[in-house]
């Protein structure tokens, strides 16, 4: 009897590893009632597999792992996973009961501070239990292994187990699954979890430098430029262009997957059927984003009609651990079929060339793009400032010279600058209401960082406290993975200026679109954070800035504009929000550090509040 092969997803083939390894017993089987633990197939592979009465598991190289019978979903081991890094650690509950019997059990989730090393190191030989598994958020399951590691080093006996544990998007049933894991590596042994963290605990250095590696800055990671468009829109034009200017700065090199190009090459022979055309589509997006798995940069512009193959892409590379980035080429198809650079327009309308893009095939139009550019009537240089401008915002890749940061005309809202009658009413560049309707009440300002705990607390008491009781300015801060009602981190709380402290008490609060849209201008302590920001809400760009780069903003357009009339000045002389302008995160890294944060948001605050009000000011 032969059965259909089917290779799950990374979070199936980690509880594939668990079931077979007896890490979550009593549960053996995938899609117990009321388990998260699933597993789902194509309907024609469950229609296969239920005829066979099995499906055969194969992982991504095509290696058979398991058997696993359809319906139910009882697994039969066939083989187990050789490779990996640090496959050697991947042991089982059996092994490691037999390996390093009686040992006191500690399921680490992240990388462990000097504190929490020194506390276990009372607790006599350990297992360092460490969950990595597909989707857990954090710290890669190398970075968390090798921290560990190196936490391990310091204690004088202890050893690190690693166990796929993925993330199935339920807190409690996740968490419910890491008791059950921990105990049954414990087998009669304790199981101790990690003490908490105090707030001005710290990483060793060499931890610390693990951790901060795992996330490489925005402008050092891995990079797909993805360009859609209709024929003849221009994606080939503008992706060449583009890539010519990066070229010419050279600071990186550049992997170019041009439509026509490939499918002279890797797609020839494929059709432009609805099927082909996703055959080469995902193709494309699987080697660009190989290429970006190593840092590199892959310009693509294939036609790419289908939302959903471009959603296929977007997932492979944000796997890869790469940025997409999403350029729509929105020449319209009048201007398109216009230009008609190869004639295949005039053919298709004859019917000579059958599901021809925009006129017998259809072009699903992106929701999703980072920077949508009509090139009709535009030169090639205007319509690829639209692209650079965007990348740099987006802080990936900044290709301006200093001189393009100025924009030669002025945008109609802001006609009315310099005291001559409006021509045009003046239009809220955030939420395009006229100015009598917006310009009233205080100046809205949020501040963000990561949990709210220690930047954007401090930067919103300190604001307050710079404000003076300022009636045209109203603060509040919010975290990005906010902390919900937790007090301010003790070591900021230190540094806070003695006048400030004495307030209502700090409580933490998570972003919210609430708080996004109650904002005039929204401060982020690092580019990531307005990165964030923008990822969800790119329709926020002209009011999202991290703190640093509205301060060197204010600086280029100089004193004398205020409030309102600066953000909108600001939207054509905003400079990139480059991560050395970030004010870098105290946590966990001690006194010295919450001081450099506390001294580094005074300078920036002192500009940007002085510079934000609107109150007449003391003679
Ligand atoms: N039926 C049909 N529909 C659309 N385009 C057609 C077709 N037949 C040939 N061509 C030429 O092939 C180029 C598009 O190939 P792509 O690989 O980018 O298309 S797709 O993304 O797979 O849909 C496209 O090139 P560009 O003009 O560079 O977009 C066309 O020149
Ligand atoms: N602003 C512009 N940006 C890009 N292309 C333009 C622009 N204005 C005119 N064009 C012309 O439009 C055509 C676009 O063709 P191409 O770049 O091959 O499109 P695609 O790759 O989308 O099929 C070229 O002949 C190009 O010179």
């Amino acid at each position: 009897m032969s059965f259909p092969q089917h290779c799950p997803s990374p979070r199936e083939l980690d509880d594939l590893e668990l079931l077979v390894s007896g890490a979550l017993a009593p549960l053996t089987a995938f899609n117990e009632p009321g388990s998260v633990v699933t597993l789902d197939l194509p309907a024609p592979v469950r229609e296969q597999a239920t005829s066979a009465g099995a499906v055969e598991l194969v992982d991504p190289e095509g290696l058979p792992l398991a058997r696993v019978s359809v319906p139910g979903g009882a697994v039969e081991p066939l083989t187990h996973a050789q490779y990996g890094p640090f496959r050697d650690r991947y042991l089982t509950p059996a092994q490691v009961q037999d390996q390093h019997p009686r040992r006191t059990v500690v399921p680490v989730v992240d990388a462990l501070t000097e504190q929490q090393i020194a506390e276990l190191s009372g607790l006599g030989p350990l297992v360092l239990l460490t969950l990595v598994g597909a989707g857990t958020p954090d710290l890669s399951a190398t970075a968390l292994i090798r921290a560990t590691m190196l936490a391990a080093q310091r204690l004088t006996d202890a050893v690190v187990v690693a166990v796929p544990l993925a993330s199935h998007g339920d807190v409690d049933a996740d968490h419910a699954l890491g008791v059950q894991v921990a105990h049954n590596y414990a087998g009669a042994g304790p199981v101790v979890a990690v003490p908490y963290a105090a707030d001005d605990d710290a990483y060793a250095d060499d931890i610390a430098a693990i951790v901060d590696r795992d996330r490489p800055a925005a402008d050092e990671q891995g990079l797909v430029l993805f360009f859609t468009g209709l024929s003849g829109s221009g994606k080939s034009t503008l992706a060449r262009a583009l890539m010519d200017r990066i070229l010419e700065q050279g600071t990186r090199t550049i992997t170019s997957l041009d439509g026509d190009v490939v499918r002279r090459n890797l797609s020839a022979g494929l059709t432009f059927s609805k099927a082909d055309r996703e055959t080469n589509i995902r193709r494309i997006g699987w080697v660009a984003a190989e290429i970006s798995r190593h840092g590199g940069l892959a310009v693509v512009s294939p036609i790419a009609p289908f939302d959903e193959t471009r959603q296929q892409v977007r997932a492979m590379v944000d796997e890869a651990g790469g940025a997409f980035f999403l350029v729509h080429v929105a020449t319209p198809l009048e201007e398109c079929e216009r230009r008609d650079r190869k004639g295949l327009y005039a053919k298709a309308r004859a019917g000579e060339i059958p599901e021809f893009t925009g006129i017998s095939s259809p072009y699903e139009e992106p929701q999703d793009a980072d920077v949508v550019v009509d090139t009709t009537g535009r030169t090639i240089d205007d319509a690829l400032g639209d692209v650079i401008g965007a990348l740099a915002e987006s802080g990936y890749l900044d290709l301006r010279p200093s001189s393009l940061l100025v924009e030669q005309t002025p945008p109609p809202w802001l006609v009315e600058q310099g005291g001559a009658p409006a021509t045009t009413a003046r239009r809220n560049p955030v939420t395009g209401a006229t100015a009598a309707a917006q310009d009233a009440g205080p100046l809205k300002v949020l501040f963000v960082c990561t949990a709210n705990i220690c930047r954007s607390p401090y930067m919103e008491l300190t604001a307050r406290h710079l404000a003076a009781g300022d009636p045209t300015l109203e603060f509040a801060s919010a975290g990005t993975h906010g902390l919900v009602d937790e007090p301010m981190n003790q070591p900021m709380v230190d540094v806070l200026a003695d006048e400030v402290t004495g307030h209502e008490p700090f409580r933490s609060r998570r972003l919210t679109t609430a708080e996004l849209e109650w904002a005039d201008v929204v401060l982020t302590a690092e580019a990531s954070h307005r990165q964030f920001i923008l990822d969800d809400n790119p329709a926020l760009f002209r009011k999202v800035f991290s703190l640093g780069q509205f301060v060197e903003t204010v600086g280029d357009i100089g004193a004398g504009v205020h409030g309102r009339d600066l953000l909108a000045a600001m939207q054509h002389r905003r400079g990139p929000a480059s991560t050395e302008l970030d004010v870098a995160d105290p946590y966990r890294r001690g006194d010295k550090a919450a001081r450099t944060a506390a001294d580094h948001v005074d300078r920036l605050l002192v500009v940007a509040i002085r510079a934000l009000s609107t109150a007449p000011k003391a003679p």
